[in-house]
């Protein structure tokens, strides 16, 4: 983190697929705090997703540069993943994956473990502590696999608290979740950012916001097409408003 609490940002950035002739997104600029609640929309195809992987150096960027908690993403992306935890969109365990909810919240924790460490008190403590946040612990014994969609999208986000990020990336945490349920980790990712850590989501609910400002990034066609703070009972028609407007 810098000096003035930026944790992301971003310098005319512009990524390509691998073997793509053209960069999906491109000349994106911004700057995301610590403490921020940040809501990314779009239209489908706009790049959304791109730009999450762009943030944790996932992508690799064709034009420009970015830093994330004071890293060059371009040169230091493992160190990065090691602080930013990145919760993928629709992803689904397959019914006989052999590890148990506890394991899969544990795997959040093997990128600072590093090679051949075993998990110490530290781990299993932020593993549980994560477990408990999210509301698992009838399910920890339990083998991945057999949970419903939206407790394994549950314990996917508990994954990757159990690394204590400084940055939680989401990526339509929301999809698989029923209505209490959704209220319920909505409920988790804004006390997160009350404690600090940067909440970026692609979201397409618009329901359940922080009572403060509520950071707007919205792209389009691969470009930035808002991007600006508002109240929470305004994000919805400004997102709707910038997706659409040519
Ligand atoms: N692995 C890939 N290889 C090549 N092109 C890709 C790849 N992933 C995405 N794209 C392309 O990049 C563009 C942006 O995709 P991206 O997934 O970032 O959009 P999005 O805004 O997140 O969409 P959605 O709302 O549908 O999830 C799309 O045109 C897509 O086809």
């Amino acid at each position: 983190m810098n000096g003035n609490g930026t944790l992301i940002h971003l310098d005319n950035i512009y990524t390509a697929y691998e073997g793509a002739a053209f960069p999906v997104i491109r000349g994106i600029t911004l700057s995301i705090r610590a403490g921020e609640y940040a809501i990314v929309g779009g239209p489908n195809g706009a790049g959304k997703t791109t730009l999450l992987e762009s943030m944790n150096g996932m992508l690799r960027l064709t034009h420009g540069s970015a830093t994330v908690c004071g890293l060059d993403v371009r040169r230091q992306g493992c160190e990065v993943r090691k602080r930013v935890g990145y919760v993928v969109q629709s992803f689904f365990f397959d019914p006989l994956t052999p590890f148990t909810t506890e394991q899969v919240v544990m795997m959040g924790r093997y990128g600072l473990l590093g090679c051949l460490r075993r998990p110490g008190e530290a781990d299993y403590a932020a593993v549980d502590r994560a477990i408990r946040l999210l509301g698992l612990e009838d399910l920890r014994d339990r083998p991945i696999g057999t949970l419903s969609g939206g407790q394994q999208q549950k314990a996917l986000i508990a994954q990757n608290l159990a690394k204590e990020p400084e940055i939680l990336l989401l990526d339509e945490p929301f999809s698989n979740l029923d209505l209490c349920t959704r209220d319920f980790v909505s409920g988790v990712l804004k006390d997160l950012a009350k404690k600090g850590i940067a909440v970026v989501m692609v979201s397409h609910a618009f329901d359940g916001l922080p009572d403060g400002e509520i950071r707007i990034i919205v792209m389009r066609d691969g470009t930035l097409s808002l991007d600006e703070t508002c109240r929470p009972d305004e994000v919805e028609s400004r997102v709707r408003k910038a997706s659409t407007v040519q």
